[in-house]
């Protein structure tokens, strides 16, 4: 945890630089299995004792990055290339802190997984778009590609860019499968800390795999059209589902009435894609197995 649940993300800020958010991280986990996609490990909320839980079974080397702040706080920070430095710790009152917490995903041993690019990945960069950002035909180019012919894997990730843009996610980078399961399958989605950061704010771009290849999976399609028709909103189903966290509540209620306003706007995409003049046969389209 770095900061309070209503803290938004910084106007000024790209995407790449956004701070993550524990609560993001755990809301995704019950975004994603309230919505049947069950991609995301299951992932709870809880406070830690840092001394006791971290730092009293750390190895030497993250011992080292372990400090008090000058208020007497228990701070740490990571070890990689960027913002790892005391400028980005991590810090306890004085040695609690609330986190989020995944289940571990079995070793690469004994299940390794598949890591790839997506395709509708941004550009990381302040100065370059990405080439999805200025071809209106870059689906085309995709569904050529060798892995997105099976068309479970395009519904799947259109499915992905649906969950992100529920969650206002723009960081998908990467998605992995399980190697054990060929080509044709379902995919793992961790690293959700950057969903959940604007309440007022839609964006639109996240949803480019939907209006530009205008395919929806069936099933999605229904689960959107029930939670538009009601009698129950996704917000409804969200908010009992966080209320089982232990660091209830999870969201705040502009985040939750966010996700109805957004239910809306990925149902107008799919209806702009038949009014373009697309049959329905081919925009809302059976996930084969
Ligand atoms: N639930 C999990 N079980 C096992 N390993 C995991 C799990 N979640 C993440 N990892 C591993 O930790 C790595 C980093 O996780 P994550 O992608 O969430 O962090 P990140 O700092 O945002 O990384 P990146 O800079 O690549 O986006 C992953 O690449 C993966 O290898
Ligand atoms: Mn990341």
């Amino acid at each position: 945890m770095r900061f309070a649940r209503d803290v938004e993300t910084i106007p000024d800020h790209y995407y790449f630089s956004d701070y993550e958010r524990h609560h993001a991280e755990i809301a995704a986990f019950h975004l994603d299995w309230v919505m049947g996609f069950y991609r995301v490990p299951p992932t709870a909320g809880r406070t830690i004792n840092m001394t006791s839980e971290i730092l009293n079974v750390a190895e030497r080397k993250l011992k080292m990055k372990f400090y008090k702040s000058p208020v007497g706080n228990l701070c740490f920070y990571g070890d990689c290339e960027y913002y790892c430095d005391s400028e980005h710790a991590i810090c306890g009152k004085p040695d609690l802190i609330e986190g989020s917490f995944a289940t571990f995903l079995p070793s690469l041993d004994e299940a390794d997984r598949v890591t790839w690019l997506n395709p509708w990945r941004r550009s990381y960069s302040k100065y370059k778009k990405a080439s999805w950002e200025t071809n209106s035909d870059y689906c085309e180019g995709v569904k050529q590609e060798a892995v997105y012919k099976y068309s479970r894997r395009l519904l799947e990730l259109i499915d992905m860019h649906i969950f992100d843009f529920l969650t206002g996610n723009m960081d998908r980078h990467h998605y992995e499968t399980y190697k054990e399961f060929g080509n044709n399958t379902f995919y793992v989605h961790y690293d959700n800390g950057r969903g959940f950061g604007k309440t007022k704010h839609d964006e639109r771009s996240i949803l480019a795999p939907l209006y530009q290849c205008c395919q929806i999976s069936y099933e999605t399609f229904l689960k959107l059209v029930k939670l538009y028709i009601g009698p129950q909103r996704l917000s409804d189903i969200m908010r009992k589902s966080l209320a089982k966290d232990s660091l209830n509540p999870i969201l705040t209620e502009p985040h939750l009435f966010a996700l109805d306003r957004r239910v809306i706007k990925i149902l107008k995409e799919v209806s702009k894609c038949i009014r373009k003049g697309n049959h329905i046969r081919d925009v809302i389209i059976h996930k084969p197995y």
